[in-house]
């Protein structure tokens, strides 16, 4: 998950390739709660692991249920219709889905609750829900603003022989909750059968649906009469499944919908496969596909999968009654930013109660990007940019709203060939923590990947500077030293002196280094080295065998394999001056003898290496002599590099700087 204050997206040009969805959140927390309240004990497997699930996960311990997690999988003890503790403090964050039922759930069975998340869900609307209840009999009181959480819970009397009426109107979440709750009431002796009536039309039927399937798969048949009166039988009582299995996520894949649709078709690429999902789905949202067919996207679905690629281009314009698929919708307005005229989503009223206000978001963001938009109470319309001459390179805010992310990152299939930055990308995490990395890992940009450069003398800091830049921006990071550290040891293990005789046979080891990284660490054929290359010894092997021209030939293509998206910061001598010539930013960083002997004699001495300050100062100005006049890549700064001698910096102040002359490189314009 990328957890930098913004991530930067390259122009893409398309997606090919195969990608598997995580599970579906809706699913995941109507499962997660069923299994806590039901007989038995559930395996929950392909569960989604994000934000919201881990929210409903820690509420069901506080409430004193058994819960294992390993990965994507869960074992639930189901509390067999009781709660086990009668009293708890419960923070949902900002889990509409953990939120509803919840309250109903605890609502039915009653103890002293009290259910809080962040100031956003404080202002997302549940009086309905509330309302409701009272009527039933149960005791719900608000913590804070009347119609809004926080909320404190009870001991109910329950009057169950009247219709129980709840609003459909507003979000389809409150009728979800009473259906999940009620039949813990049902079950109980002399209960009649139990008939909610929906006022209003209700929106988002499709949600109701998954509850539906879900309720009958923990044993418990609801009756409907069209989709406004509802009958949970009476003697309704849940009984764990045993075993269940979550889809994954159908409003995750209308990115990668998108995406396909978006991508240029090229010759032997046979589009994008989506793993995990297919059009036979229970979930509502799997009907974007219906609708990104209208805007012209070729899709392709078998059991469990889809494959999607572009067909009519530019798309077409729609205008469409999104009623029944809310949230993928906002994927379509996304899409509309490619289309050949204004397109018009309506029936979006629900989007103003979601994460944020998601019409006055998406209006804003688009704009941003040079649409042209037009909002009202239930509707908003697009018209885009003009393809060639229209976008702008623009920073999208994203409202900690997970939709406005990933939305955001389709505008990077521009033909503008501008890159997108979005604004706290870890925001992603409510639902699908992986998607930047899911989508990088198939799509391929139109532009160079960017690199940032920073050569320079041992001990100035480069590895430092370098890493922390990698960081700060969620770009990858190449440390190609270690790559000649790594060969100069493989030479050792091979029993060669890193002497010009063997040139040609460390070429060799060099072309094929079983070479493996991971954060931090550094494998060779299997066996960790991160410490061993890490040695002066190391350092001098290293600083000899780079002298070899063969065996800077051989490392030049595995250097270039790490120039991948969304970017890279590499460290080393010829950087900027062999490897990555057309890199957009190059820092030659210095600092003077003296301090550098200094820092690596500290550095070592915190390793529990001992070293002598003179003999490091001397090292260090052999290798400087070595690596600065050697005739294959000499260490010297590119002619268009920035220099920086942190010699009197710190190491915060050495990665602003860099950090400034990038951003003042880049083409967005300032966030509103
Ligand atoms: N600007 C700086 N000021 C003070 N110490 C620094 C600075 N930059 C790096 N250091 C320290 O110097 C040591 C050597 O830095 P390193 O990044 O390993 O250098 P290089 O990769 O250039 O050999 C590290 O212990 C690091 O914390
Ligand atoms: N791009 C590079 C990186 C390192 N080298 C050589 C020269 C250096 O003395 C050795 C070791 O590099 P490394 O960056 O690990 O060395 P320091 O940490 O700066 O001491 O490798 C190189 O020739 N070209």
């Amino acid at each position: 998950m990328f957890d930098t204050e913004f991530l930067d997206i390259p122009a893409l040009r398309g997606v090919h390739g195969a990608v598997r969805l995580p599970g579906s959140k809706s699913i995941s927390n109507r499962v997660l709660l069923l299994a806590a309240l039901c007989e038995g004990q559930t395996t929950v497997h392909d569960l989604l692991d994000s934000d919201d699930t881990r929210v409903m996960l820690d509420a069901l311990r506080a409430l004193g249920c058994g819960v294992q997690v390993d990965g994507t999988r869960a074992v639930i003890d189901g509390l067999g219709g009781r709660a086990r503790q009668p009293a708890a403090d419960l923070f949902l964050g900002n889990a509409g889905t953990a939120m509803r039922p919840l309250t109903a759930a605890l609502a039915v069975l009653g103890g002293d609750y009290q259910l809080r998340g962040i100031p956003r869900m404080h202002e997302r609307p549940i009086g309905d829900l509330v309302d409701a209840l009272q009527a039933l009999g149960c005791t719900v009181d608000y913590l804070g603003t009347p119609g809004y959480p926080p909320l404190r819970i009870g001991q109910p009397q329950l009057r169950l022989d009247q219709p129980i009426a709840v609003r459909g109107d507003v979000s389809s979440q409150f009728l979800t909750a009473l259906l999940l709750a009620l039949p813990l009431a049902a079950g109980q002796p002399g209960a009649q059968d139990i008939v909610i009536d929906v006022v209003g039309e209700l929106i988002s039927q499709p949600y109701v649906e998954i509850t539906l399937q879900l309720l009958a798969r923990f044993g418990v048949r609801v009756q409907r009469q069209g989709w406004s009166r509802f009958t949970i039988p009476s003697g309704s009582h849940y009984q764990s499944p045993g075993a269940i299995h979550v889809e994954a996520d159908a409003s995750s894949a209308s990115y990668f919908i998108a995406a396909g649709a978006l991508s240029e078709r090229a010759e032997g690429q046979n589009g994008l496969q989506i793993d995990g999902v297919g059009e036979d789905s229970i979930q509502g949202d799997i009907r974007f596909v219906d609708a990104a067919r209208l805007m012209g996207a070729d899709i392709v679905s078998g059991p469990n999968w889809l494959r999607v690629r572009r067909g009519a281009w530019p798309l077409k314009a729609i205008d469409l009654d999104c009623n029944h698929i809310p949230d993928a919708a906002m994927t379509l307005a996304a899409m509309a930013l490619y289309a050949d005229g204004p397109s018009t989503l309506r029936n979006i009223a629900s989007w103003r109660v979601k994460e944020t206000d998601r019409i006055a978001a998406m209006a804003t963001e688009l704009r941003k990007l040079g649409a042209t938009v037009e909002e009202g109470a239930d509707y908003i319309r697009i018209t885009p940019p003009d393809p060639v001459t229209g976008w702008r390179a623009a920073s999208l805010h994203t409202y900690d709203d997970h939709r406005m992310a990933m939305c955001g990152s389709l505008a990077a299939f521009n033909a503008a060939c501008l890159p997108v930055r979005i604004e706290d990308p870890r925001c992603v995490g409510k639902t699908y923590p992986d998607y930047f990395e899911a989508l990088f890992a198939v799509a391929e940009a139109s532009v160079p990947v960017p690199v940032i450069c920073v050569d320079g003398p041992t001990a100035s800091g480069k590895g430092t500077l370098a890493s922390e830049i990698a960081h700060r921006l969620g770009y990858h990071y190449l440390d190609s030293g270690a790559l000649y550290r790594l060969t100069g040891l493989a030479a050792r293990q091979a029993g060669l002196e890193p002497e010009a005789v063997n040139e040609a046979e460390i070429a060799d080891l060099a072309r094929a280094l079983p070479v493996r990284f991971g954060p931090g660490r550094v494998w060779l054929a299997g066996a960790e080295v991160t410490d061993a290359i890490r040695t002066e010894a190391a350092g001098m092997d290293a600083s000899r065998v780079s002298a070899f021209p063969s065996v800077r030939e051989a490392l030049l293509k595995l250097q270039h394999e790490f120039a991948r998206l969304p970017g890279l910061v590499a460290d080393g001598r010829d950087m900027g001056t062999q490897v990555f010539p057309f890199a957009p930013l190059k820092v030659f960083l210095t600092a003077g003898a003296a301090q550098r002997a200094e820092r690596r004699h500290k550095q070592l001495i915190s390793k529990g290496i001992s070293a002598n300050i003179a003999s490091l100062r001397a090292d260090l100005q052999a290798r400087d002599a070595r690596d600065t006049h050697r005739a294959a890549s000499p260490l010297k700064a590119a002619q268009d590099a920035l220099l920086l001698d942190n010699s009197q910096l710190s190491v915060d102040e050495s990665v602003e700087q860099v950090l400034a002359w990038w951003q003042a490189r880049q083409p967005f314009q300032a966030s509103a």
